[in-house]
């Protein structure tokens, strides 16, 4: 379970005092896919930086699995925005996915991860060779490989096409039904956190609290096409979309 109780975090210095986030509480249930939307500089990142041990919140906690976030927590892996600055580029892409790897399961752990990911005949292949998406992929099976209880994105798919983008998407819901992890998904896209997630977050402009968390009562099987058109869809998005308006008004 992932637990967020009363967040708060200031950036305070060199003259200027930034409220990202006033008092932030939600939890994960195992298993759980949830994507946080919000207005652009809400604090997002800064939110899943506190969740993945990498920030110090100023105030509050964060819980995985009952554990204090201190550091880094163990069984916890994160997918960027910005892929071109995750890989290495002097490695091929099955040595990035195996990077933080170690022990006797390493290779078939890499080589299932790069099939998951659809990339098993770019293993030898460096990242600078391969599109966007791909290289996305690449860092998608890196997280895949290292068989995470909880896995954050953040705004994973904002600098790749729309056709790539919704490949992944429905890449990322396949990888998550075949692993059971915890999901949480942050995207500044109101029809992709409604397509992806079971629960939408939604965040109000700096300093940031909740406006409201939907259910996503779609049906689980969903599909680019007929999950898009649906009633339910466009219902849902729009209370995300009128909440989002209201908060950048205010
Ligand atoms: N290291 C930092 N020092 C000072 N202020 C910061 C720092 N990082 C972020 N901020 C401020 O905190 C606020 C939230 O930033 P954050 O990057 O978390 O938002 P975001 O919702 O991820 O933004 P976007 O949707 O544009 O990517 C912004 O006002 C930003 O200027």
């Amino acid at each position: 379970m992932l637990e967020v109780n009363g967040l708060r975090k200031v950036y305070d210095g060199h003259g200027r005092r930034v409220e990202a986030l006033a008092d932030l509480t939600f939890k994960l249930d195992d298993g759980e896919f949830a994507c946080l939307v919000g207005p652009s500089g809400c604090g997002k990142t800064t939110l899943l930086r506190c969740v993945a041990g990498l920030l110090r919140p100023t105030a509050g906690e964060v819980r995985v699995a009952g554990r204090l976030v201190d550091g880094p927590p163990d069984g916890l892996a994160v997918v960027f925005q910005e892929y071109g600055r995750s890989l290495f580029p002097w490695l091929r892409v099955h040595e990035n996915v195996g990077l933080p790897l170690s022990g006797p399961r390493k290779p078939g752990l890499v080589k299932e991860a790069l099939a998951a990911v659809g990339l098993a005949d770019a293993r030898d292949a460096y990242p600078w060779q391969l599109s966007g998406g791909m290289q996305q992929r690449v860092a998608i099976a890196r997280a895949i490989a290292f068989e995470p209880k909880v896995l954050l994105m953040d705004e994973p798919f904002a600098a790749v096409d729309a056709q790539t983008r919704a490949d992944l998407e429905d890449l990322i819901r396949a990888v998550w039904r075949r692993l059971g992890v915890t999901l949480l998904f942050v995207t500044h896209d109101i029809d992709e956190a409604v397509y992806l997630g079971q629960r939408v977050i939604v965040l109000s402009a700096s300093p940031t609290t909740i406006l409201d968390t939907l259910d996503v009562d779609l049906p689980d099987g969903r599909d680019q096409l007929t999950t898009r058109a649906a009633p339910r869809f466009t219902e849902l998005r729009g209370r995300v979309y009128t909440h989002i308006q209201q908060a950048r008004k205010s």
